[in-house]
């Protein structure tokens, strides 16, 4: 008889699946951001690390193995291996290279859509009900890529997109008014990065639209120069690269909160690369982000926003932009 055999009396097999099983492809910066949101908030208790450098992945399992004490004793493994990643039901795509010093946006595509070429279709091959949520760069077009490689249905590629972009977008504004982030309401649309869209005529808070009170907000013409918070949303990208060498917190967050709608069916309205055809008249096959109704099949509705013609110019340049970089890709 072991010393376990004399401690416990059997009742019953424990379940051996959790079926919130959550893959993370790449243990960088901003994937072990998002496998740490994820674990400290509860929001899956099985996560799978996958990575190209296997003593990196072995170490970054076995640090988060060391605060299960503290979580919710979640299952943790990590693996070069993509069969440990079999039945998740949320596969997170953190995975890439870098751009180089003067590296064009066509060539850094071309070697993550090299990157991707390997990682979906493995994906795919262990859980092909998933939903694959790409956070790597550039986003909108490495999700359409991820979307063409996985032959999933287009509500089942989710794109982290401006999801980012919102949530700074939000902050800086509840900096300006005193208030809680969840409480200012204002989307971010469109490429995530340097051209995102901000929809000035949608930010209220408790339904008091700000266009209402200063009809000029997020124009030239503003006394207030409210457009400057978009642009702060860019610049602060920047400013953090500048001073810490790279991003990883807020998307990490902004990621957890996504799998979160997604494993618990939340059906939250998210900002977040969808198929964006045909709405707003978009006929380009690209993935841009619109508010979309976020839950366990992925995307299930976009909210049909109101644009101005500057909005929709915008939404419209960015498509065109992006299906002429798609189509010089190389599969
Ligand atoms: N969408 C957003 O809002 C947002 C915000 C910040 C960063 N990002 C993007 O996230 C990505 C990751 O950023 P990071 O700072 O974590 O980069 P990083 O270089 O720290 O990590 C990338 C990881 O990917 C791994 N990797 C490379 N090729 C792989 C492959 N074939 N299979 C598995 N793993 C592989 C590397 O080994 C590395 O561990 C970048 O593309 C970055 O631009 C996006
Ligand atoms: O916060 C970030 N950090 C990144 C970063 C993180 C590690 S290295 C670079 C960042 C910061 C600044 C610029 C920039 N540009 C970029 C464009 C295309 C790419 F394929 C990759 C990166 N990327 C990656 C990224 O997407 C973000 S959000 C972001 C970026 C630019 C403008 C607005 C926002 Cl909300």
């Amino acid at each position: 008889m072991t010393t376990r055999d004399t401690l416990f009396s059997m009742v019953s097999e424990p379940a051996a699946e959790t079926g919130n099983r959550v893959t993370i492809v790449g243990v960088g910066q901003v994937g072990m951001a998002c496998a740490f949101s994820i674990l400290s908030q509860g929001i899956s208790n099985d996560i799978v690390l996958v990575d190209v450098m296997e003593d990196k992945v072995k170490g970054e399992m076995m640090d988060l193995q060391h605060g299960s004490l503290f979580l919710k004793n979640p299952k943790i493994n990590g693996s070069k291996d993509y069969s440990v990643t079999a039945g998740s039901k949320l596969c997170i795509i953190t995975a890439g290279v870098r751009q180089r010093e003067g590296e064009t946006r066509l060539d850094l595509v071309q070697r993550n859509t090299d990157v991707l070429k390997f990682i979906v279709p493995n994906l795919i091959k262990y859980s092909p009900d998933t939903i694959l949520l790409v956070v790597s760069n550039p986003v909108d077009i490495l999700t359409y890529v991820a979307w063409k490689l996985s032959g999933l249905p287009k509500n089942r590629v989710i794109g982290s997109g401006t999801n980012l972009d919102t949530s700074r977008f939000r902050f800086l504004i509840s900096q300006k008014l005193g208030i809680s982030p969840t409480s200012v309401h204002g989307w971010i649309i469109g490429e995530h990065g340097d051209t995102s869209v901000a929809v000035w005529s949608g930010v209220n808070v408790a339904g008091v639209r700000l266009r209402e009170i200063n009809p000029s907000i997020g124009t030239d013409e503003d006394p207030e120069n409210w457009k400057q918070v978009h642009k702060d949303v860019i610049n602060s990208a920047y400013d953090v690269i500048k001073l810490k060498g790279y991003t990883s917190w807020a998307v990490g967050l902004s990621v957890a909160s996504l799998a979160s709608s997604i494993l618990k069916n939340m059906n939250n309205v998210h900002a977040v690369s969808t198929y964006v055809r045909p709405i707003h008249d978009l006929d380009e096959e690209v993935f841009l982000s619109l508010p979309a109704v976020v839950g366990e099949n992925g995307v299930t509705d976009i909210v049909k926003q109101q644009l101005n013609s500057s909005e929709h110019e915008a939404l419209k340049k960015s498509a065109s932009v992006m299906a002429t970089v798609q189509g010089d890709i190389k599969y």
